[in-house]
């Protein structure tokens, strides 16, 4: 791996000091922060400004989940005094409204790296040499420093008919709400749009291989997320496996998942992971070996084999999260054109399931805790949110922390109910702190909220 104390190129041996392909979460921001460190800056992107997050993860997902949560408010108006004659949903509407807005914020990406004269190229890029990239256009240009911040795409299975599936990229532009959606993984993608689907109205059957689900979140909080799940009309089809699908005359998909029936269904969307950008990108004109999953294998500073060669983000395979994104682009562009080495630190990171509702965790799962601790405590509240009383749903709230046993050092927290993202965050301060359960103990409750039960975990 390369030095990481080589200054930024102050000569104009090369085109650019710095070249950046792809303008995603990861890319945006190291062009932008290289720039203001004083780096000659360009950045290619083949589709949309903004990237994954922006144009077709993040964002628009959270906008629709915030459409499933309207439509479950307005499940049961009639609690809250109201009387909603002839309600009907758009699905057009929606979507519409949630493209105005991504449009909206790809301009204010476009403007932010104008802002700091980072040249745009709306163009695929590929690697041509160690200094070397090649644009779409034919033309070539040179760099000091050359990143790649390509993220990653969907991967898709291989079976007779998979070209009549989606993925997470269609779902956002759908011409039709599905009647009836199959939604197939076990992942924060299945789960987040079988929920929103689920609440807009369509009959979603959710098949995944094994009988576990979101494997990296506590075993309690996801089995009560798959109890409500049920409850909330979802059909689990576990350990299932396509088999072949097939379009009919009408359009309707007839999916065969080795059992005696046949499922029809409007729309399968696949969502069994993401695999990373890197075919065709000329890695080989480097010398770079990609691994196993095609990722670009780095160091802690973001350093490939080849030394003017870096990548960050859904790239590397690392963890495919936007924050964790931005910061390697930050710490890679306070490194090579900054001055000031700078590593991600990857523990402790917080992270939520949009689902509804949604799950939130930080830190180890007691499984992970028991396995590297032995002995620990385990304290958690089982409630019924104020807000569900007004719900037909009895749907009950469960939050976790999992403590050291003798020092209760906080070394887990792990929750299952409305807001419970925006809970976590602020608690996931506590633990990156090094808390204890006593700091919690010793918090005055705030009443009455939900968050409250944090500080009264028994
Ligand atoms: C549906 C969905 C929902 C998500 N929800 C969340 C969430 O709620 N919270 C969260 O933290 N993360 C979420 N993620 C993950 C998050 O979007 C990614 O981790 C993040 O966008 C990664 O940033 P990146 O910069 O590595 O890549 P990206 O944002 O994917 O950017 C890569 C860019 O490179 C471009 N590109 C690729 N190859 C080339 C080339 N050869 N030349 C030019 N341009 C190229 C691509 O078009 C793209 O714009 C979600 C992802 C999806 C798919
Ligand atoms: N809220 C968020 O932060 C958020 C939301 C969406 C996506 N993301 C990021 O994007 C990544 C990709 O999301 P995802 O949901 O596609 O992946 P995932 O890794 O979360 O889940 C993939 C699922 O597909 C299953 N699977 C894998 N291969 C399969 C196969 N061949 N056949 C059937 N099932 C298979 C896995 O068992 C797993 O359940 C996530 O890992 C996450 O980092 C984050």
């Amino acid at each position: 791996m390369a030095d990481t104390d080589t200054p930024a190129d102050a000569g104009t041996e090369f085109d650019y000091d710095l070249f950046v392909i792809g303008a995603g979460s990861g890319g945006v921001r190291a062009s932008r922060i290289a720039a203001a460190h004083g780096a000659r800056v360009a950045v290619a992107e083949e589709y949309r400004v903004g990237g994954t997050c922006v144009i077709r993860g993040c964002v628009p997902k959270k906008m629709l989940v915030y459409g499933a949560m309207f439509a479950e408010e307005l499940g049961h108006p009639e609690n809250y005094g109201w009387t909603i004659e002839g309600k009907t949903f758009d699905w057009p509407t929606l979507r519409d409204f949630v493209k105005k807005d991504v449009d909206r914020l790809e301009g204010l990406y476009g403007n932010t790296l104008a802002n700091n004269k980072v040249e745009v190229f709306a163009e695929r890029a590929t690697i041509a040499g160690p200094n070397a990239v090649k644009l779409a256009s034919g033309r070539e240009v040179t760099a000091g420093k050359i990143l790649v911040a390509t993220g990653c795409w969907p991967a898709m299975p291989d079976f007779p008919g998979v070209e009549h599936c989606i993925t997470s990229n269609e779902m956002f532009h759908l011409a039709e709400q599905p009647r009836r959606l199959m939604v197939v993984g076990g992942g924060y993608i299945a789960m987040e749009f079988a929920g929103v689907f689920n609440a807009l109205g369509s009959e979603v059957t959710l098949v995944n291989r094994t009988d576990r689900i979101l494997r990296s979140y506590d075993e309690q909080i996801v089995d009560r997320m798959l109890a409500i799940a049920m409850g909330r009309g979802i059909q689990m089809r576990m350990h299932s496996l396509i088999q072949s699908v097939e379009k009919d005359a009408d359009g309707c998909l007839h999916v065969d998942l080795g059992e005696t029936d046949k499922v029809v269904v409007d729309q399968v969307l696949i969502a069994i992971g993401r695999q990373p950008n890197t075919a065709g990108l000329g890695l080989e004109n480097a010398g770079i070996q990609p691994g196993p999953k095609g990722e670009i294998p780095v160091d802690e500073y973001n350093r490939t084999t080849c030394e003017s060669i870096f990548a960050v983000g859904d790239v590397t395979d690392r963890v495919q999260l936007t924050p964790v994104a931005i910061r390697e682009g930050h710490a890679f562009a306070d490194t090579q054109f900054g001055n000031k080495p700078r590593t991600v630190d990857y523990s402790s990171i917080p992270s939520a399931v949009f689902s509804q509702p949604p799950i939130a965790g930080v830190g180890l799962t007691e499984k992970q805790a028991r396995e590297q601790y032995g002995a620990v405590k385990v304290y958690s509240s089982d409630f019924r949110p104020m807000k569900n009383i007004f719900s037909p749903h009895a749907e009950r709230g469960l939050y976790k922390m999992i403590v050291e046993e003798t020092s209760e050092k906080i070394l887990g927290i792990h929750m299952i109910g409305p807001e419970a993202p925006e809970i976590l965050q602020v608690a996931a301060v506590a633990l990156k702190a090094g808390l204890t359960k006593q700091a919690f103990d010793d918090t005055v409750a705030l009443h009455p909220s939900m968050a409250e039960e944090l500080v009264l975990l028994r």
